[in-house]
């Protein structure tokens, strides 16, 4: 019989692709040749997108594993949308009727669907077609229990999240502030929460969630979630916590002139400035970071971008002469460097250099960071990156809190920003205690995804799992 394949169901974007692909590869070492795997691919969005994905799919195809790429047709994506949430739930259903033709057309016995989060409307296609479904959950274990939970206090709180007098309970997490909920859960009104719902009640429809942390990053949101706290009346499905999921390069032959900078500061002694694949300053918001920066004293590495072409989502690289204040460069030279487009920030987290990271608070930078032990300053900015902050401060203890004004548009003070540099980088109490954390949160990281640590079993599980259910259904 051919060998059964395990069909992922990624999304495009830098945080969600590369993660499920890299733990599809995970599951099937773990798996030693009893499964294969399938991606399909939904055609994306935006050229630029579509040239990153056809790098990756050439890459993957040329590395010689059991994997193969299976293209979507393409439809025409909604217009009429009010935010991501909406757009990537909306075109994902417009393509149910061709993941059901593509996995019904395989040519081997299909183990398993593994959706990325925001697919929940295709486990009717898995259950169409008797196959198990599984939910990849590229964030964390917090925002996990949160959605999950999300149904139920949808029906409890019946004004704003944002009205809401004191903290909110959700269970495995310390007391939210409405303030840190993630940003489709601030406006009831909008389609984008109302899918948020919904894909957190379909969850637990799932044959298993697998989730990019590790048990010993999150045991309380991991065992509320386990022990049903989250779905009260509804058996929450198994978790598998097989992180952390990162995909590291081969080290390139040319030392990138990021690197080059770091070889040459003592250890230890950097900030990086990073904020994902989206993030990105106007002017005036570039003067104040600058200004923080100057004044902190501390030697920086700030990957900065410019805001996106109109009517473009992604952000551009960065014109340092109209971004950047008068004289700034000069003014810092020797113990700053300004880098104006996408940066090797796996590689720079790993330098000797760096000792801390002020961040957006995507959970693969997260993870990133956490696994060379560097500890963060959250400065949210999109998707659910408030209660990442929240989370990385109150429950993981790892970051030093940043005043971040949710209410203008994520504004940071220049005196704020050299508050928590300062902080951070050796200051006070806060920054020590985050710093002890960030390490022990590294010994944890790695113990875990080395064989027998607890994300390796877990991996293992969800191996024997896929393989024994496999045409029983
Ligand atoms: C797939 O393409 C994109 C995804 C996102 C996006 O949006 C998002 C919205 C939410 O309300 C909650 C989320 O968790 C979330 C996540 C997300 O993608 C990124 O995922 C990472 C891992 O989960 C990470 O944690 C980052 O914080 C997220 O930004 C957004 C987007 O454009 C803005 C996409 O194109
Ligand atoms: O200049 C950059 C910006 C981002 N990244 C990578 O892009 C991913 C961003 O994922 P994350 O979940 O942190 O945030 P998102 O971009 O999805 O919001 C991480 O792997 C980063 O290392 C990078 O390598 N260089």
């Amino acid at each position: 019989m051919a060998t059964p394949t395990v069909v992922l169901l990624p999304l495009w974007s830098a945080g969600h692709l590369m993660s499920l692909l890299e733990a599809g590869k995970r599951l099937l070492d773990r798996a030693g040749g009893r499964l294969s795997l399938t991606v399909l691919v939904i055609p994306p969005p935006t050229e630029q997108l579509a040239a990153e994905v056809e790098g990756h799919i050439r890459r993957e195809e040329a590395s010689g594993l059991d994997v193969r790429f299976v293209r979507l047709p393409a439809v025409e994506p909604p217009t009429d949308f009010r935010g991501i949430e909406e757009f990537l739930s909306r075109l994902v259903q417009m393509h149910a009727p061709d993941v059901r033709a593509a996995v019904a057309a395989l040519p081997c016995p299909v183990a398993a669907l593994v959706l990325d989060f925001f697919c929940t409307t295709l486990i009717d296609v898995a259950r169409d077609l008797a196959v198990p479904a599984y939910v990849y959950f590229t964030t964390n274990a917090a925002m996990l229990a949160l959605m999950l939970r999300l149904p139920a206090l949808h029906e409890e709180v019946t004004v704003e999240f944002e009205e809401v007098e004191g903290d909110v309970d959700v269970p495995g997490l310390p007391p939210v502030p409405p303030s840190s909920f993630p940003m489709p859960v601030m406006d009831k009104k909008n389609p984008n929460y109302t899918w948020f719902v919904y894909h957190g009640r379909r969850f637990a429809e799932a044959d298993g969630i697998i989730v990019n942390t590790a048990a010993e990053l999150e045991r309380s949101a991991l065992a509320a979630i386990a022990d049903g706290r989250c779905t009260p009346g509804v058996r929450p499905p198994t978790v598998y916590p097989i992180g952390p999921v990162i995909s590291f390069a081969p080290p390139s032959e040319q030392p990138h002139e990021c690197v080059r900078w770091l070889d040459a500061q003592p250890k230890a002694s950097v900030v990086l400035l990073c904020f994902g694949s989206g993030g990105f300053f106007t002017a005036p918001r570039a003067h104040e970071i600058a200004h923080g920066l100057e004044r902190s004293g501390h030697r920086f590495l700030w990957v900065l971008r410019g805001p996106p072409e109109p009517g473009a989502r992604h952000p551009t690289d960065a014109n340092l002469a109209e971004l950047l204040p008068d004289g700034f460069l000069e003014r810092t030279k020797g113990r700053g460097l300004v880098w104006p487009t996408w940066a090797p920030q796996k590689e720079i987290l790993g330098h000797a250099a760096v000792g801390g990271f002020v961040t957006h608070g995507g959970w693969n930078s997260v993870l990133e960071s956490l696994w060379h032990g560097v500890p963060l300053a959250p400065w949210p900015l999109y998707a659910e990156q408030h209660t990442n902050a929240f989370t990385l401060v109150a429950a993981m203890g790892v970051a030093v809190a940043m005043k971040v004004d949710r209410k203008r548009d994520n504004f940071v003070e220049a005196a704020e920003l050299e508050r928590a540099v300062k902080e951070l980088m050796g200051g006070g109490e806060e920054g020590r205690k985050a710093r002890e954390k960030a390490m022990e949160m590294k010994a944890a990281c790695r113990n875990a995804v080395k064989e027998g640590g607890s994300s390796d079993a877990a991996l293992r599980r969800l191996a024997e799992q896929l393989v024994s259910t496999n045409g029983e259904l």
